[in-house]
């Protein structure tokens, strides 16, 4: 099967640094991309580049197997929706949705149907008439997606699409962008540093780091399986220590950890993804004390110390509040091997 888009060895320069470095990535029709990481990592000028915005210094970018350099962006039938949205405030919610029809000079008729049909999908019946100042972020978040949906672009690129709303709202807007999405089998090439937006909104994940791809896979092999410290501490993971293999055991500053089938004897980096810290009874397991608790939602992050080994490093568990034992107490751990992953160095 042909992807959709695709992007083979990308590189773009600024200088003597490279802001995308080799990047090969495929996005297949009708999925969900989304790519993650720091700052300065390089996902708009990814971005950028599918667009045409930005020129390729090597490598090419592909949209249905066309190659296309020389394609100016207006021609390339991608949909791009920027954080600062920038809807036209002269015009009013429907004047802004029609523009890209409008500039394709499709039918009047036509255009006011799409756009009608478009407002009811993004929730917003009704509203053509509306002024644009007279809508609230989400609102106007809305209006953006209808206006970069209206010409049925091939590919939908976001960048950092929820980025000025708030917590709240961003969580109700990604489930209902999860949902239209699928429902128009729209494919998408989004942008964000927020991992949990990305894991909500995406079929795939991409992490990146200094212009190269550090990983990618579903949100849930990711999640579990964060290929290197760089992903596992970007994704909030710190439950990371060093060990040295030997007889199918890693013994670390945690005492003796189960490692995965097949880990090569010698010095690892081990992650303990923190539902693998489990707690038990002070005479059981190694013994350890809460240095402190903090809430997650409806979770608990329990901060352990090893007892006898204060400087090294905390361990992390993840409690119900009802299981969260209080700061200060003894309890011993013991530790799941499904949940011990070995790092890339
Ligand atoms: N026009 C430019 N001129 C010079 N350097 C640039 C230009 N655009 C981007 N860069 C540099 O390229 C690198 C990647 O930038 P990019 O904007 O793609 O990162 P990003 O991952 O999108 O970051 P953010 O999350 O902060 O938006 C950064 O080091 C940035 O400073």
């Amino acid at each position: 099967m042909t992807a959709l888009l695709r992007i083979a060895s990308a590189t773009v320069r600024f200088g003597d640094r490279a802001a995308l470095d080799g990047v090969d990535l495929d996005v297949a029709a009708h999925e969900t991309v989304c790519v993650l990481g720091p700052s300065g990592s390089g996902k708009s000028t990814l971005l950028r580049a599918v667009a045409g915005l930005q020129p390729l210094d090597g490598g090419r970018v592909l949209l249905d197997g066309a190659d296309q350099a020389g394609t100016p962006p207006h021609r390339r039938g991608v949909g791009l929706m920027f954080q600062d949205h920038q809807l036209f405030p002269q015009r009013d919610v429907g004047g802004n949705v029609a523009f890209g029809p409008r500039m394709h000079k499709v039918p009047r008729a036509r255009r006011d149907r799409r756009v009608a049909e478009l407002l009811d999908l993004v929730g917003l019946p009704g509203a053509a008439g509306r002024e644009v100042g007279t809508l609230s972020g989400g609102e106007q978040q809305r209006v953006a997606l209808a206006r970069a949906l209206a010409p049925e672009p091939r590919l939908l690129m976001l960048d950092e699409p929820l980025g000025q709303l708030d917590r709240s709202l961003r969580e109700r807007l990604v489930v209902e962008l999860r949902q239209l999405f699928g429902q128009l089998g729209t494919t998408v090439l989004a942008v964000t540093h927020d991992q949990g937006e990305a894991f909500a909104l995406a079929d795939r994940v991409v992490v990146m780091r200094d212009g190269r791809i550090a990983q990618t896979g579903t949100p849930l092999a990711v999640w579990q399986q964060p290929a290197s410290e760089f992903v596992a501490r970007f994704l909030g993971f710190d439950t990371i220590t060093d060990g040295a293999v030997s007889g199918g055991v890693a013994v670390t500053d945690w005492g003796k950890l189960p490692v995965p089938d097949g880990t090569p004897e010698g010095p690892v980096r081990l992650l303990v993804r923190p539902p693998g810290v489990l707690l038990g009874p002070a005479d059981e397991g190694l013994l350890c004390e809460v240095r402190a608790r903090t809430f997650r939602g409806g979770r608990v992050a329990v901060i352990l110390g090893v007892v006898g080994a204060e400087r090294g490093p905390a361990l992390e568990a993840e409690c119900t509040l009802r299981d969260a034992p209080a700061e200060g107490e003894r309890i011993g751990v013991t530790f799941d091997p499904a949940e011990i992953v070995v790092l890339d160095r």
